[in-house]
């Protein structure tokens, strides 16, 4: 599938819901992305496509949406897989990245010996808004000593110039709105 293909693909599988979580929030569902399989394999494939499938040794997955595509990418390249997880949940010594909210401050984390040094570490999400969490995800990957090769979402909304936050790593992707 071309890179107009596969948007149309993401397109056609996000339902917009106003009001969730909170009034004016127009959220973007993508569970049924995630359902339906042949779709899910090839936005898989798609990520992969764009990376090169040699090019990263571990996937970064972001709590919790961000799960689903890690265990995925990895799995179908023979990367190892990193969950970074929202705070408290990990048991050994930690490193943690905090970011603002729209109401308050949420705070990412993973182990300090997740990786080892120069590990190159693709870093995926279901969606991009701010930016916020997206930042503190690549610190923590580069904290822990890895080398981030690669930022993919399946969704980037624009407007909210996430995008700007990261610069100047690149950010791929498959759907922007
Ligand atoms: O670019 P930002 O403004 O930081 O927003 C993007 C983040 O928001 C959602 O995570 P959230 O923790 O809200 O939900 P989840 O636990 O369902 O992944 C989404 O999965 C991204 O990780
Ligand atoms: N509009 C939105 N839809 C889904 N997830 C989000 N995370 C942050 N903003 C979001």
């Amino acid at each position: 599938m071309d890179e107009k293909e596969v948007a149309e693909l993401v397109a056609g599988h996000v339902v917009d819901v106003p009001d969730f979580p909170h009034a004016g929030i127009l959220f973007k569902d993508v569970t049924p992305l995630f359902a339906d399989g042949q779709a899910f394999r090839q936005v898989v494939d798609a990520v992969i496509e764009h990376h090169g499938r040699s090019s990263f040794d571990v996937v970064a997955g972001v709590e919790a949406r961000g799960f689903l595509l890690a265990g995925a990418i990895a799995y179908a390249t023979g990367a190892g897989v990193l969950a970074v997880r929202k705070a408290g949940k990990l048991p050994r010594e930690v490193l943690a990245a905090s970011y603002a909210l729209e109401y308050g401050e949420a705070t990412l984390e993973v182990h300090r010996d997740a990786l080892e040094p120069g590990q190159r570490v693709l870093v995926v999400d279901d969606l991009l808004a701010t930016g916020g969490t997206a930042e503190a995800a690549l610190s923590l990957v580069e904290q822990a000593g890895g080398m981030v090769t690669g930022f993919s979402v399946l969704i980037e909304l624009a407007f909210l110039n996430g995008r700007d936050r990261l610069a100047p790593r690149d950010v791929h992707a498959l759907l922007t709105v």
